[in-house]
């Protein structure tokens, strides 16, 4: 590693840990679950991501691995066994930063709704970046997979620049953004639009959302 380079994972470090532990403390990140990465730079493309089978609640700046786009560490431990889709997000999807957790509300919706999860006229959708009104969202759904290859194949074909959010089921949510905050901004607002879509389809099963 450059000098540089140890620069800007230390700087990356600092807003990791800051960002695991509001996520942990939110239940997002039990156990060992979860993994975030920061864009350090994109030609070649360098991502800081969190270390694999660490508590991202209690993370140190030991657990913060510089990583090439195809998901594999230039330094530091192992990193995230799911390193390379956070790599192929930032490349396909143009994010700065990307975040993973294991939220419940994203897999019952998987669940409900295995071809893609539908949200239409709620507010909170301005907060994913979408219209309150009128606009129809699908968050895509993929299987879940160990191959992070396969993850990432089904990732790019179901990719739209408008919807920075994918739902492995039976698995976790990846949402995306040009930051750690605006990310977090999105992940925070759909995940509320996904425990209402539960909530009121179980209400009203006809209605779906
Ligand atoms: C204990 S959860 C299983 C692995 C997983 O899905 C996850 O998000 C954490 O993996 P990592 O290698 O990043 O620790
Ligand atoms: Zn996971």
């Amino acid at each position: 590693m450059t000098r540089s380079d140890e620069t800007n994972v230390a700087f990356a470090c600092r807003a990791l840990l800051k960002e695991s532990i509001r996520y942990a403390e939110m239940g997002w990140m039990r156990g060992t679950s979860g993994n975030l990465s920061l864009v350090l730079a994109r030609d070649p493309l360098r991502l800081a991501v969190t270390a694999s089978g660490v508590d991202k609640g209690e993370l140190t700046a030991a657990d913060v691995v510089l990583v090439d786009g195809a998901g594999t560490a230039l330094s530091g431990p192992a990193p995230s066994a799911e390193a390379e889709l956070h790599a192929r997000i930032a490349a396909v999807a143009g994010a700065g930063a990307v975040v993973h957790v294991h939220a419940l509300a994203p897999v019952l919706a998987a669940e409900r709704w295995p071809g893609g999860v539908p949200l239409t006229d709620v507010e909170m959708l301005k907060g994913f970046g979408r219209a309150a009104h009128g606009d129809k969202v699908v968050v895509p759904v993929i299987p879940n997979d160990q191959d992070m290859r396969v993850l990432g194949d089904a990732f790019e074909t179901g990719f739209r620049a408008d919807t920075p959010a994918l739902i492995v089921s039976r698995h976790g949510i990846y949402v995306w953004g040009t930051d750690l905050r605006q990310a977090r901004h999105r992940l925070e607002c759909l995940e509320w639009l996904l425990r209402f879509a539960l909530a009121t389809s179980a209400e009203h099963p006809e209605r779906g959302m």
